[in-house]
């Protein structure tokens, strides 16, 4: 077993700090060095005082936020007991990927570093800022940063002599052991499984609920590069609830005539059953629901609907449709119908989304946790579904305000009017509503990441930047200004 233990801990939100712990993880064993790779929280965080190596690989989220898959961790490093000397047996380094057209870029590895080395670890080096905007994406940064991590590392840790480092285009060993077996094992077949299901139990990744499809819809136009599909299931008898904003997690399966190919090509008998076991306890996931064989019947698995999104697996759960309960609709946001494309800048399942004016027709209040009030409403292309929220949302006389990269037409089709502006942001040439006379307005900012979307700007609100900055915070801290948004 390779010595001394290397600990890779991750922090992700759409999978890319995960796929560069895999990566520090294969170059570790390439270099002898035992390895393991976990997701912050999945890991005891009471044992990293006994660590002596920890690479941290931490994304930065929302405006500035950790991931999902480290707030238990965060929320626990950041305790105000945790003695100054705790971490004192640690090497660490942190590599943080981030987005620096964001206010608060990679704002998540710098305060890890921060306190880190205020618990007494010692940093390896300075931490690596992987950055989006930079031309070659964060490898920029993270391919010369690893060069030296391993030199730090082996000159920690020096590889034995006899054993050297294992050359780029040699495979690695395997992670997983595969053994045939002679007799297949006597299981339950899926639907006699399901049948042994107690009818209370709610559906679980062990007993999910077998769902026919019902409809399957191609939502994008027929010219459109892009075939993204609306795919209804019939759930009922399921017990099955769900609500704006949740996932459903699907277990997709393989195809017949794909698995059929898949054995010839590899000389494989589909009928002979075997077993995968991981050589490593960080390789369980993976070995998880390890099935050639495909399964009659057409229905999908469909589990209850998760009110997290999470890397891998879950689909959004659009809000249209939901006029018929005992159907569960997955796909994306209906698309215009005059473009045939997606709106890209607010999720399904965000308020906004919710005022489809194809959809059920209800509303929410307000965004989560706001108080009632004036609104502030930002949206990449605003459709009619923005224009139905601010029709119904608003209150006759209260000042509103909706920013946006292309907001041309966007007065149209009956917005309250006077005391609801339309303000551009970049790009948005020949806007037709000019802020109401006494509006307050925040201001614009350039179109793009929501960071940026909405920096209050002296032109607009007559604010310096630092109190333009301060307003944006204090709009934050009071849930005044939420978004929600895909890159
Ligand atoms: C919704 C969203 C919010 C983001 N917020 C920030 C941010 O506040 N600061 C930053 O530096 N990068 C931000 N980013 C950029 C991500 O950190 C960057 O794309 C990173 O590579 C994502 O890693 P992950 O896939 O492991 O989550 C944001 C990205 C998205 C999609």
């Amino acid at each position: 077993m390779p010595t001394p233990r290397l600990l890779v801990l991750f922090g992700s939100q759409t999978g890319t700090a995960q796929d560069v712990s895999e990566r520090l993880g294969r170059e570790a064993r390439r270099r002898r060095l035992g390895c393991l790779v976990q997701a912050l929280d999945s890991y005891p965080v009471v044992n990293l005082i006994n660590e002596p190596l920890v690479i941290f690989v931490c994304a930065t989220t929302g405006q500035g936020d950790p991931p999902d898959n480290m707030k238990n961790f965060w929320r626990f490093i950041f305790r105000k007991n945790l003695p100054s000397t705790s971490l004192c047996q640690m090497d660490f380094a942190v590599l943080g990927l981030g987005d620096s057209s964001y206010a608060k870029f990679n704002f998540v590895a710098k305060k890890l570093h921060r306190r880190l080395l205020q618990l007494g670890g010692s940093a390896l080096l300075p931490m690596c800022l992987g950055d989006d905007q930079h031309e070659l994406g964060p490898d920029a940064a993270i391919d010369p940063w690893l060069h030296d991590l391993w030199k730090k590392v082996l000159d920690l840790h020096p590889v034995p002599l006899d054993l050297g480092i294992i050359p780029t285009g040699i495979p690695l060993p395997s992670k997983f052991t595969l053994q045939f077996l002679e007799e297949a094992p006597v299981t339950h077949s899926e639907e006699q499984h399901v049948a042994r299901m107690d009818p209370q139990d709610p559906p679980s990744e062990l007993h999910p609920f077998l769902a026919p499809m019902v409809s399957n819809q191609r939502v994008t136009g027929p010219l459109h590069f892009q075939d993204v599909r609306l795919i209804e299931f019939d759930i009922t008898g399921s017990g099955l609830s769900f609500t704006a904003g949740d996932v459903v997690l699907i277990q997709p399966k393989n195809i017949a005539p794909h698995v059929q190919q898949f054995c010839q090509l590899l000389g494989l008998d589909p009928d002979q059953c075997f077993t995968l076991q991981p050589r490593e306890p960080a390789g369980a996931r993976e070995a998880a629901g390890v099935q050639l064989c495909p399964r009659p019947g057409g229905a999908v698995r469909v589990l209850q609907p998760a009110p997290q999104d999470s890397p891998g697996g879950f689909v959004r759960l659009p809000t249209h449709g939901w006029s018929h309960p005992p159907r569960l609709p997955v796909g994306p946001r209906p698309p215009d119908p005059a473009t045939g494309l997606l709106h890209r800048l607010l999720p399904a399942g965000s308020p906004l989304e919710a005022a489809d004016p194809r959809g059920c027709g209800a509303v929410p209040d307000t965004p989560q946790g706001a108080p009632p009030g004036p609104l502030l409403l930002l949206a990449g292309v605003p459709g009619p579904w923005t224009r139905k929220l601010l029709v119904l949302r608003l209150p006759p006389a209260g000042p509103g305000l909706l920013l946006g990269a292309r907001v041309e037409g966007a007065g149209e089709e009956g917005l309250p009017d006077p005391g609801h502006s339309l303000l551009p942001g970049a790009g948005a040439e020949g806007v037709r509503a000019a802020p109401a006379p006494g509006t307050r307005a925040a201001g614009v900012g350039a179109a793009g990441p929501p960071g940026c979307l909405l920096l209050p700007r002296r032109e607009e609100g007559g604010l310096s930047s630092p109190d333009a900055a301060a307003y944006l915070a204090r709009l934050q801290r009071t849930l005044r200004f939420q978004t929600e948004t895909w890159a």
